[in-house]
């Protein structure tokens, strides 16, 4: 059974972070582990507090993890602040870990902060490097190049900027436009469009992180970057199409869409 780590935080409700990867991991049909970063409490209307785990606890999960059961991807969401980051790619190197998919996480949809303001510096030199595909949505693109990004042509035009300092594979997620939902990828130099008609289904919450860690899973199953990410969007759009609507504010995914469609 292929394994596949999480490292991000968790989400009490279940809609986004640990708990959103885990289930996409077990519905991959492989084995979920997880490096906890911070607790949050939060729901599908807000983020009411954010407990961040010691940098010491996140090595000593760390090592437990990678001395043991050496999972075969990783992928990584929120990591809260500049010490957990260092940590973080201070093991990733010791463990000599690959195939990692890094979402930036930065904002949760509901607005709260989920990095610290000044920890975007320490992404970008300790951690971005260490990734083999990143996948910020608009807004972490627009933090991360500096510029406002409202077309597909600014995506295309954040892309290279983001690849003049970053040699791996950059996806910028469409789920902020207003017409589409259409992601953009470059890898190898070429860039390449995965269109997506929007789905009408206000219920987004944990979209970003089921994304990540679906082609985490793609790459433990030794898809290439671009079948990973198509693959993975096929289960965002058949989770989103499966309409669940819980909560009193935007909902998470159906990830049983799979058994319910049979
Ligand atoms: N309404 C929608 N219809 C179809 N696909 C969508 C929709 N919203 C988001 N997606 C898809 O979900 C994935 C996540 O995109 P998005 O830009 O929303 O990321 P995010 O902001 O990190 O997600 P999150 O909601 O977890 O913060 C993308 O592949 C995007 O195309
Ligand atoms: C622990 C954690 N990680 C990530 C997100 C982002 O997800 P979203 O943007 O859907 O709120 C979140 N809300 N909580």
């Amino acid at each position: 059974m292929k394994k596949v780590l999480s490292i991000a935080g968790s989400d009490c409700s279940g809609g986004a972070g640990i708990q959103a990867d885990i289930k996409t991991i077990t519905m991959h049909n492989m084995y979920a582990m997880t490096v906890i970063t911070a607790l949050t409490a939060q729901n599908t209307t807000g983020v009411s507090g954010v407990l961040e785990v010691t940098p010491k606890f996140v090595a000593n999960q760390m090592d437990m993890v990678f001395t043991d059961i050496v999972p075969d991807t990783i992928k990584i969401g929120m990591v809260s602040n500049e010490d957990i980051i260092a940590v973080i790619s201070e093991k990733l190197i010791e463990y000599k870990a690959k195939n990692i998919v890094l979402d930036p996480v930065m904002v949760s949809t509901s607005g709260s902060k989920l990095l610290e303001d000044g920890a975007v510096n320490k992404l970008v030199t300790d951690l971005i490097p260490l990734a083999t595909v990143i996948t910020p949505n608009i807004p972490e693109a627009e933090i991360l190049t500096g510029f406002s990004i409202k077309t597909k042509e600014d995506m295309e035009k954040a892309v290279i900027k983001l690849s003049k300092n970053y040699s791996g594979a950059i996806l910028i997620k469409g789920g902020h436009l207003d017409d589409s939902s259409d992601d953009l990828l470059l890898a190898e130099d070429k860039i390449h469009w995965f269109p997506q008609i929007n789905i009408d289904n206000p219920n987004t919450h944990g979209t970003g992180c089921t994304l990540s860690s679906a082609i985490a899973c793609n790459l433990a199953a030794d898809k290439n970057i671009k079948e990973s990410i198509e693959i993975a969007k096929a289960y965002i759009t058949g989770a989103l199409k499966a309409n669940l609507n819980l909560g009193k504010g935007s909902g998470p995914l159906n990830h049983c869409w799979n058994f319910i469609s049979k």
